[in-house]
């Protein structure tokens, strides 16, 4: 499991120019296409070859000139007890205010590792500026330009320097890890009951340090898994319970412990940013993916049309990953509840998927000879073969070519479409690399 990084401060000194940087000139691992919309809250983050999650407060909020000193301080504080390492942004240019002071005080209180970064110190007049920052009590202040890019990779080294090790708990690979993840309400709660409930093969119930996740081993229906939830949970108190960013650093944590997850949308609301946002972690954390659509029992008049407008809404907001599998269910009444597990070990089959060398090729390479790359600036690309390799966590497919860089992101997705129309490759991402040969 990785280290969450939160990244806290008032409105404008310049969290989201900080993300940025961190993220994309510091390759965001999954993010590496063009094209792909990044979003400003999270983000997977590979440095000298340790990986870690990023999280910025300020994206969690629309209009961060107007939120209140309260909101703030909120997730100030469930940043404290949630993220690994805090990076406490202030502004040089502006100077120590109000605000920063409330927020040092609340970070002073607790044992939680802060970094305190003075931003904006774009050049070294404005280093000796950052000095003031002693004053709030946590530190040296790191100073950094977001803007130019100085100072963040010494940033960087200490950050990861600071990394605490995480040790993986789940006992036994070959069980998947489930996680049941959604935004508040939609009903996480009541299906983890409905599937466990009365249950008495519970065998292991095996607690991390504080911050890690709890596997806990069911034997169910003929399936052996595992569910994951999420330490430190319970003593939250209902301030936090409808905050965004509460939730979604809770499901950050269950989603990367897990294998598959099970992401529950509200049949009564259907797909909305939220369920977006979340969907999106599960995507950049490459895990397996079912979509429940719960409270089923909820929708009055079903038609055979209704399920095909959901799923047609559900898939439009998902583009391009498209090929999920979508249930819907009621935890309330049970309908259809077991078939989400069954689902979940048919997703976590499929992640294990291994396909000879000799079929792939015998299927793609007159496909590609139909549709072969563009030519691009007057450069022809030729695919010569392709294989999967082996050890990888998610199915990954190796194409050797004459021009690795010139095949696109476009062709790209052409060559994964394809091979989910001849392989089942649903609910799994997969990875397609170009290499020279
Ligand atoms: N000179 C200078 N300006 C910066 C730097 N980093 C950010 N800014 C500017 O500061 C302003 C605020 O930056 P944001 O990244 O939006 O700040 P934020 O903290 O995310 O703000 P909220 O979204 O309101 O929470 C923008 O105009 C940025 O261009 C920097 O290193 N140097
Ligand atoms: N009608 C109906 N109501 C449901 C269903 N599933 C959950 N609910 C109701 O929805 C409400 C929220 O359910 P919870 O299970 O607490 O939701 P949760 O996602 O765990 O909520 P948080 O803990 O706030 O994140 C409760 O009142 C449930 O009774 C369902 O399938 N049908």
């Amino acid at each position: 499991m990785n280290n969450i990084v939160a990244i806290v401060g008032r409105p404008n000194v310049g969290k989201s120019t900080l993300f940025n940087r961190l993220t994309q000139s510091h390759q965001a691992i999954v993010d590496e296409e063009e094209g792909t919309t990044r979003d400003r809250q999270y983000s997977k983050v590979e440095w000298c070859g340790q990986i870690f999650s990023i999280i910025d407060t300020g994206g969690w909020v629309l209009n961060s000139d107007d939120i209140f000193e309260e909101e703030i301080n909120k997730q100030v504080q469930i940043a404290i007890e949630e993220a690994d390492i805090i990076l406490f942004l202030v502004d040089v240019i502006h100077g120590t205010t109000d605000l920063d002071q409330q927020i040092a005080a609340l970070l002073r209180r607790e044992k939680k590792l802060v970094i305190l970064v003075s931003n904006k110190a774009d050049n070294y007049k404005l280093y000796a500026q950052s000095a003031e920052f002693y004053a709030l009590g946590l530190g040296d202040p790191y100073n950094v330009s977001a803007i130019n890019g100085s100072g963040t990779g010494e940033l960087l080294d200490y950050l990861i320097s600071n990394f605490t090790k995480k040790v993986d708990n789940k006992p036994e690979i070959t069980i998947p890890a489930i996680a049941i993840v959604g935004k508040p309400n939609v009903g996480k709660s009541s299906l983890i009951n409905a599937l466990t409930n009365e249950e008495r093969n519970i065998v292991t119930n095996i607690a991390g340090t504080t911050r890690d996740s709890i596997y806990t081993l069911y034997d169910k229906f003929g399936l052996k898994f595992y569910l994951v939830d999420t330490a430190g949970i319970c003593k939250k108190k209902k301030v936090e319970e409808n905050s965004e960013y509460y939730s979604i650093i809770r499901a950050i944590r269950s989603i990367e412990s897990s294998d598959i997850c099970i992401l529950l949308i509200d049949a009564t609301q259907c797909i909305m940013a939220q369920d977006i946002n979340i969907f999106s972690i599960i995507q950049k954390n490459e895990k397996g993916l079912i979509i429940v659509v719960n409270k089923w029992d909820l929708i009055q008049n079903k038609n055979p049309k209704t399920i095909y407008t959901f799923e047609n809404a559900i898939r439009q907001r998902t583009a391009p990953f498209t090929d999920v599998p979508i249930i819907f269910s009621s935890a309330q009444t049970k309908k259809r509840i077991y078939k989400i597990l069954q689902v979940a070990k048919e997703v976590y089959d499929i992640r294990q998927i291994k396909i000879p060398t000799s079929q792939l090729n015998r299927i793609l390479l007159p496909i590609i000879a139909k549709t072969p790359p563009p030519i691009n600036k007057g450069k022809v690309v030729r695919i010569k073969y392709v294989t999967q390799l082996t050890n990888t966590i998610i199915p990954s497919f190796v194409f050797f070519c004459n021009l690795p860089k010139w095949i696109k992101t476009p062709y790209k997705r052409f060559l994964e479409n394809q091979m989910r129309k001849n392989w089942k490759l649903t609910g799994t991402p997969i990875n397609i690399f170009m290499r020279e040969k």
